[in-house]
């Protein structure tokens, strides 16, 4: 098992409900626009408090509001990747990189910034700015943050959405490596089937419930 969600979520006058328990691998959140598929991710993360029910990622309770466990977002140990890369601007690939790196424990470190420079084709990238990348390249250096931070798990928010059709293939690879080589297990959100068709071991759809 790797993600086991029972949750009522309500942000501002949304009703949002996620029930499901999937294998290893990756997962895909599908639904349309609104349901709460950012939401459930979200709450993974720690930055959107459940109203009720749990959350377990492989052997780890985040949340269970009947034993009133809630674990700090920096004690989940998730890497977290968004539609736009959200790197910070001032800072170089590099620092962006290394950014998770310095702030995750020494014993959760599984990664060096050369193996993930290395995995993510990135390391002629290292002394550059975010703002001299193409879309393609901001999106590496957001998935090697992500990795380098240390995580158990991986969260995906629509991670193709901005770019190209050329650029999403290539990323797509790099996520299906991610997902096989690295055995990392990833909740992913998107629109697209032919992504989740791609991508997904498990498919899991998120209905509308009434307030
Ligand atoms: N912080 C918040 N405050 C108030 N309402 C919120 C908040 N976050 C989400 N919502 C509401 O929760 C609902 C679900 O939003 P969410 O972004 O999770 O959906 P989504 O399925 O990811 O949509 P999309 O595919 O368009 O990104 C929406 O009605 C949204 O307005």
């Amino acid at each position: 098992m790797s993600f086991d969600l029972d949750l009522v979520l309500r942000p501002g006058t949304a009703h949002i409900e996620a029930r499901f328990s999937v294998g290893s691998g990756l997962t895909a959140l599908f639904g349309p626009s609104g349901v709460g598929k950012s939401s459930v991710l979200n709450a993974v993360a720690g930055l959107l408090r459940p109203t009720s029910g749990h959350i377990r990622v492989g052997e780890d309770v985040l949340f269970d509001s009947a034993a009133r466990i809630s674990l700090k977002p920096e004690r989940r140990a998730c890497g977290y990747v968004f539609q736009d890369s959200r790197l910070f601007p001032h800072r170089s690939v590099r620092d962006n990189l290394l950014y998770g790196f310095r702030r995750a424990p020494a014993a959760r470190r599984w990664m060096a910034l050369e193996e993930a420079a290395d995995f993510l084709g990135i390391a002629h990238l290292l002394a550059r700015m975010p703002r001299t990348l193409s879309g393609g390249e901001m999106q590496r250096v957001a998935i090697g943050r992500a990795l380098l931070s240390g995580p158990r798990f991986l969260l995906m928010d629509e991670p193709l959405s901005s770019l190209d059709e050329d650029r999403r293939g290539d990323i797509m690879a790099v996520i299906e490596r991610i997902r096989d080589d690295l055995a990392l297990p990833i909740l992913y959100v998107s629109h697209d089937r032919r992504e989740v068709d791609r991508l997904a071991d498990h498919v899991v759809t998120l209905d509308r419930h009434a307030g």
